[in-house]
């Protein structure tokens, strides 16, 4: 099978599943009492899967919830315009929310979610993205917790996409 872009592998699989480990640990201790964690489609799911496989070796067993947002649609510069394709199908009001995402880039998505969900009456929202670009908010208006720091270039694979291609490839790839 060929492919028709030139990938370069930034995180090979074994230390995604080893950085997944290291962020369960330091997520689990923070998890106690009623949370949901919500994850951000499409391209968070493979992340939440093997995030929410980790907790749940360590014995935390949060509540599983989506958001369907999107901004980027097929560019590979946000359209500055998130929009929700849907919505959560349960209550997060006075619970707290492990936000997810896979990429944490102008930061637009993960802020309209926290703002989203605070408006709908969560007791905290704590934001978690797999990677981070160098030009990402940091500080307060920071992602709480991420896994590794990616370089200034447009991402594919476990999870993210080109056009809708390559979310399946289980390694983070860069393209040129
Ligand atoms: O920090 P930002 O600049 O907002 O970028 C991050 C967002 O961009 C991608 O979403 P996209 O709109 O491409 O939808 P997708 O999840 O379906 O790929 C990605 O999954 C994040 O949600
Ligand atoms: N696939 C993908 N989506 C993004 N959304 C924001 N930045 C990126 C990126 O680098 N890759």
């Amino acid at each position: 099978m060929s492919q028709d872009q030139k990938i370069e592998v930034i995180v090979p699989e074994d230390q995604l599943m080893a950085r997944i480990d290291e962020l369960a640990d330091r997520l689990a201790p923070r998890l106690t009492g009623d949370w949901t964690v919500v994850s951000i489609l499409i391209g968070a799911t493979p992340f939440t899967s093997d995030l929410m496989k980790a907790l749940a070796r360590r014995g935390v067993h949060p509540m599983l919830d989506v958001i369907w947002l999107e901004s980027y649609r097929d560019a590979r510069e946000s359209s500055g315009r998130v929009v929700v394709r849907a919505d959560l199908s349960r209550q997060v009001k006075d619970r707290g929310v492990l936000l997810l995402d896979d990429v944490f880039d102008t930061g637009r998505t993960l802020d309209f979610a926290k703002h989203h969900l605070l408006a709908k009456g969560a007791k905290e929202v704590i934001t978690c993205t797999l990677t981070q670009k160098p030009w990402a908010p940091r500080g307060e208006k920071g992602v709480d917790f991420c896994a590794f720091d990616s370089p200034g270039r447009y991402l594919v694979g476990y999870g993210m996409d080109d056009a809708g291609k390559y979310r399946g490839l289980p390694y983070i790839g860069a393209l040129d």
